[in-house]
């Protein structure tokens, strides 16, 4: 995830490629990510404590503790960055207690924000004044859309726009082996399935049409539509989708635990 926010933000010319520093422990990725993006690297997380606007947290959640603990105190050269973390499930709170008197942002992007078509969602700590939330959103806006919630939702946001692009595309996959059963090339089938979900999901957001008038516009009295919607019926499809998010909102708060 950090390197779809990174990516994004270069090809934006949000920030110049010299002006970002990224720790990473292995040698491979380090290299990669000099050689490809052109941006400052190292092995020790103490450099980037240096940072001076922004320093975006991307670990997992469950080396937070031991990451944070290693760290020197932030804004040694008197400029204090707002730490931005993506971090699932990891509260305000926990954060808060890491790094003292830094202004926080909790935040839950997705991976679409590689290609600008991300959306996040913002929650800032109790240090965080107008001006560090400005800083945070520069970055995150540079990758698709931000709303502000409460901390409290940050968790369910997690379930359903953080992990909710796996959830796409098993069914785009699945929507594709459809096509292959009912006997076409999985090269078209794949095209059909893609368009039919980006098509869609554009229509509804240029009409704003609720999603269930333009399913009724496309279901013809006893036609093929309603055959098909009787059958993901049948196999529990809309309650996977709403148990799915549970499941992925319940994960995180076990995460941040
Ligand atoms: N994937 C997603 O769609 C989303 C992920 N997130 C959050 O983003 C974070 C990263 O997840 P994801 O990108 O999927 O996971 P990855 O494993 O791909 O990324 C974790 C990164 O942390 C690096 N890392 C591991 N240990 C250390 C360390 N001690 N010091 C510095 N860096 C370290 C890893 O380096 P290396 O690989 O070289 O070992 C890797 O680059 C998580 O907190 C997740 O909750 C949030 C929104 C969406
Ligand atoms: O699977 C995960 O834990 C991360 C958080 C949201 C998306 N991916």
């Amino acid at each position: 995830m950090g390197e779809a926010l990174l990516s994004r933000l270069i090809a934006r010319a949000a920030y110049q490629p010299g002006e970002i520093l990224i720790s990473d422990p292995m040698q491979q990725r380090r290299e990669f990510l000099a050689q490809q993006y052109g941006v400052g690297v190292t092995a020790d997380n103490s450099e980037v404590a240096a940072a001076t606007e922004v320093l975006l947290l991307a670990i997992k959640p469950q080396v937070f503790e031991s990451v944070a603990t290693a760290l020197p105190s932030l804004g040694q050269n008197g400029q204090v960055p707002v730490i931005l973390s993506i971090l699932a499930g990891v509260p305000l709170s926990k954060l808060e207690r890491a790094f003292p008197g830094v202004p926080i942002v909790r935040s839950m992007p997705n991976t679409p924000a590689t290609v600008g078509a991300g959306i996040t969602a913002i929650a800032p700590g109790t240090q965080v004044q107008p001006e560090h939330l400005d800083r945070a959103k520069t970055v995150l806006q540079a990758v698709g859309d931000v709303v502000q919630v409460p901390e409290s939702l940050m968790d369910a946001v997690t379930g359903l726009s953080g992990s909710g692009p796996a959830y796409v595309a098993i069914f785009i996959e699945a929507l594709t082996d459809g096509g292959v059963r009912a006997g076409l090339p999985r090269a078209i089938a794949a095209q059909l399935a893609l368009q039919t979900v980006l098509g869609t999901a554009t229509l509804i957001q240029e009409t704003q049409l609720h999603p269930a008038e333009l399913k009724d516009r496309v279901t013809s009295p006893g036609g093929t539509t309603i055959a098909g919607v009787a059958q993901l019926e049948k196999a529990g499809f809309r309650s996977a989708c709403i148990e799915a998010v549970q499941a992925a909102t319940e994960r995180s708060r076990q995460l941040g635990s």
